[in-house]
């Protein structure tokens, strides 16, 4: 299997290679050259296996030609040993056909963990065969900076920096899952900005070539594809396991990056019979609007209860926004240039009918996505994250004949302040985190610019 950029103008990769490349060198995102379609047999054949054995079987054609069954298989089972929960990924049922996906029992309480265990175990096995080291920069609203050092944390050939915005924009918890580590490799930056600014430095540090060449800098955020790919996994158990092929289950997902709901898309065009992905955004909607008003356009980001979901500049559009216009790179490069330079672009006519079909959408309030907490507890007794509530009440608008699938995103323990505002308990941290709160941090404040952050990165690298 060949990747591709999404820019167009930079060279075909092996899987292997995009995993460790990131950001393609024209700025570009990496894809497969084409989706593997699957037949209704081959699907109906996941019926019934473990997590391990569909993983295994999702990611084989993607990662042909880097990685041999015989070496996937103890990495993915290595991936999987730590989560909580023997399937890893289970279903619950909220309504009669309105279905909640665990996808919060992997060691940092959020669905990141489910791709970052497996990066973090395939990037090991690439550097044993290389010999080199690494040095991981990553941009976080939460979420991903906690999965990233957890994956790495204490590694001698990788460095981990994590980028995520300073002040009240991610919770007490996800800070101080970053701050706390106290392995060396692990660097937590808490950046005068928000999560774009985070995002936006880490892309200029790709694209600043000696920079990157000069440190091996690698990338674990949803840029890299390995990451949407370990995410593909679990729409296929989920689909598989209320009756797919045999009948269609629609996805809600709560959307930030896009990179979740992008895995959902891949997983429809391999044959996995998706009747809607609904795309559910929170008060920071410019996904919901692009899809509505066929123009993206950027507004600031307004923090809300559901903080990992704080994004205006979602990296993964590059790549839905690539197949819409029949994979014409230059057309993808002119309306990012365009989003970047102008603050935003008209998709085409054709592209945005594309983007329609595959796509609905809708957003959730503060008040909503608070009034869906308490609501769902008082009817169901179970606790959601504010970023899930943004999916279930999305969700609930589009519920009908096919089963819909609300995927459940992070633990509420997370977000204790918002769970508390709206049912008026704290939900527990598991008991493995229960002294969170005691323990030291260890935090560098940076400024919002680049050559700050390269210097402050190459000081640490090389020491
Ligand atoms: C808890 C949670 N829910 C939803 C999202 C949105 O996912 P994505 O960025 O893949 O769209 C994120 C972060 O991205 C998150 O951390
Ligand atoms: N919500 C994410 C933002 C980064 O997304 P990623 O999927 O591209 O890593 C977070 O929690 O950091």
């Amino acid at each position: 299997m060949r990747y591709v950029s999404t820019r167009g103008r930079a060279p075909s990769l092996s899987f292997e290679e995009a995993m460790m490349t990131g950001l393609a060198r024209d700025g570009g995102l990496y894809v497969p050259e084409e989706i593997p379609s699957w037949s209704a047999e081959e699907i109906a054949a996941l019926a019934g296996l473990p997590y391990e054995e569909v993983a295994l079987r999702v990611l084989r054609p993607f990662v042909a030609g880097s990685f041999t069954d015989d070496q996937l298989r103890p990495l993915i089972a290595r991936a999987y040993e730590g989560f909580g929960h023997p399937a890893r990924a289970p279903l619950r049922q909220l309504a009669p056909n309105h279905f909640l996906l665990e996808l919060f029992h992997g060691p940092t309480l959020a669905f990141k963990d489910f791709a970052m265990q497996l990066i973090g175990q395939l990037m090991q096995a690439a550097l044993a065969r290389s010999g080199e080291r690494i040095t991981i920069v990553g941009a976080t609203s939460g979420d991903t900076g906690s999965a990233a050092i957890e994956a790495f944390r204490g590694l001698s050939n990788v460095d981990v920096f994590i980028l995520f915005p300073s002040g009240p924009r991610v919770s007490e918890v996800q800070r101080r899952q970053m701050t706390t580590p106290g392995e060396d490799n692990v660097h937590a930056l808490s950046l005068d900005g928000d999560f774009d600014a985070c995002q936006a430095r880490l892309k200029d540090m790709f694209n600043d070539h000696a920079f990157r060449d000069r440190v091996r800098l690698a990338g674990v955020n949803s840029i890299n594809w390995a990451r949407v790919l370990a995410q593909v996994v679990y729409y296929f158990t989920s689909a598989v396991a209320l009756g797919a092929p045999h009948r269609p289950v629609s996805f809600t997902v709560p959307t930030g990056n896009f990179g979740d709901v992008f895995a959902g898309y891949v997983a429809k065009r391999m044959g996995l019979p998706i009747d809607r992905l609904v795309v559910a955004t929170n008060q920071n909607d410019i996904l919901h609007r692009t899809l509505q008003t066929g123009e993206q356009r950027k507004a600031g980001v307004t923090p809300s209860i559901s903080p990992s979901m704080d994004i205006q500049v979602s990296s993964n559009f590059e790549r839905v926004l690539f197949d819409a216009y029949g994979r014409d790179g230059d057309v993808t490069s002119a309306q990012m240039r365009a989003l970047a330079e102008e603050g935003g672009f008209a998709v085409g006519q054709g592209a945005w009918e594309y983007l329609r079909e595959q796509f609905d959408s809708g957003r959730a309030s503060e008040d909503e996505t608070s009034a869906t907490i308490a609501r769902t507890r008082a009817a169901t007794g179970e606790t959601l994250c504010p970023h899930t509530a943004v999916g279930v009440h999305v969700a609930e608008a589009h519920l009908g004949a096919v089963p819909m699938i609300t995927l459940a995103t992070a633990h509420p323990a997370k977000f204790p302040d918002a769970v508390e505002a709206a049912t008026g308990d704290r939900p527990p941290l598991p008991s493995r985190m229960a002294d969170l709160y005691d323990r030291p941090e260890r935090v560098t404040d940076v400024p919002d610019d680049l050559a700050a952050l390269q210097d402050l990165i190459l000081s640490k690298v090389s020491a």
